[in-house]
């Protein structure tokens, strides 16, 4: 993979050739402070809502009043979120005139890892503070920010790259109606069900007319108009059967391969289909494949991003028994600290 082929794939480079095939979006540049903010490890208080200032000079003259010291323990610092009054207006504009909920993304990823942080387990945003909040807990998104050339074979100096907050018009996309195309030397050569950890029915069956309708898409509206001739293209069909763009991936390792393998893609060759598609497979068409029933569903690969279960039973105290069980342990450990400690004390 070129190097060149992760610039071709930022949003702001494919965005405005296939805007109407797509989701409505608008496209900002991130300010260097702001950058700096999403990068900075320390500052995990979020910034940029409005209300949070009005709220907390609420409770700054409610504790003049009482006079209350709440605490004098030197080592306590207060930390500030800082404000980026200008950028949040363009945002909130921006979000807006999108219909007031949006699906973030930076160049060239949401932060997909970090739904879980969000109070409502969802990507969907109102405001800068929520995107902040995702942003800052994604590995995705320091990806972008860090490494975005990571995997590319050329020795050629890194390619300058604008930061971009990316705003998408929230749209409910059905899981079991998104696919990821393959395309190589400018021929869709597989097409694999984006959700391969789920079983739908309608898949298995509907393989043929899936085919068809995305391979027409890709020839009347993308073949030969992508700055590139290998990438990776994902589209949704909706309930209607009619196909949209969703993104462009770089054709090679950082792109998730699904259900195939990188080594059959790049070789082209056993590029086989399920076994299913023998009789309903187009001539020449691309191999397609999607998850055959419920003995192969494999967990979310995201679930990894999240904290462990027994953290949240805990916390929420949902489970008595995981408490009882912690409080024992905790018991436990320090009996046994207590026994380590007289045994090691020196004979007088
Ligand atoms: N506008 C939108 N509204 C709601 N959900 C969306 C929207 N756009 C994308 N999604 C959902 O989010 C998922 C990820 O979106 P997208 O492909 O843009 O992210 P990505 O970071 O590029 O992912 P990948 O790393 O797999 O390429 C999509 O599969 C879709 O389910
Ligand atoms: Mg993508």
């Amino acid at each position: 993979m070129k190097k060149e082929q992760v610039v071709n794939c930022q949003f702001s480079v494919w965005y405005p050739l296939f805007k109407k095939h797509t989701i409505k979006s608008l496209i900002l540049p991130i300010p260097q402070n702001v950058i700096d903010y999403l990068l900075d490890d320390g500052t995990l208080v979020v910034s940029g809502s409005e209300n949070n200032n009005s709220q907390t000079q609420a409770n700054n003259s409610d504790s003049d009043e009482e006079d209350i010291q709440w605490t004098d323990d030197e080592t306590t610092t207060t930390v500030t979120a800082p404000e980026f009054p200008e950028f949040n207006v363009k945002v909130q504009e921006a979000i807006n005139v999108l219909g007031g909920c949006i699906f973030p993304k930076l160049n060239w990823s949401a932060p997909r890892d970090a739904n879980w942080i969000a109070l409502n387990s969802s990507l969907q945003c109102q405001s800068l503070s929520e995107i902040f909040l995702l942003f800052k807990s994604s590995d995705f998104i320091t990806h972008d920010l860090t490494q975005p050339f990571l995997h590319c074979s050329d020795d050629s100096p890194d390619p300058t790259i604008n930061y971009e907050l990316v705003l998408r018009k929230w749209s409910e996309l059905i899981p079991g109606g998104e696919f990821r195309c393959f395309v190589k030397e400018n021929k869709l050569i597989a097409i694999c069900q984006r959700d391969y950890t789920q079983h739908y029915q309608h898949i298995g069956k509907q393989e043929a007319s899936i085919s068809t309708s995305i391979l027409q898409f890709f020839r009347d509206n993308i073949q030969y108009q992508f700055p590139d001739e290998d990438f990776v293209l994902d589209v949704y069909r909706d309930s209607s059967g009619r196909v949209w763009l969703i993104d462009f991936n770089p054709f090679g390792e950082v792109t998730d391969s699904l259900l195939f393998t990188w080594e059959e893609l790049t070789s082209g060759k056993n590029l086989t289909a399920n076994q299913t598609q023998e009789e309903t497979a187009l001539p020449d068409g691309p191999a397609f494949r999607c998850t055959n029933s419920e003995v192969t569903v494999q967990p979310s690969p995201c679930l990894s991003y999240r904290i462990p279960r027994d953290f949240l039973d805990l916390t929420t105290g949902e489970d008595a028994y995981k408490l009882i069980d912690f409080l024992k342990l905790k018991r436990g450990q320090q009996e046994e600290e207590e026994e380590s400690n007289e045994e090691g004390e020196e004979p007088q």
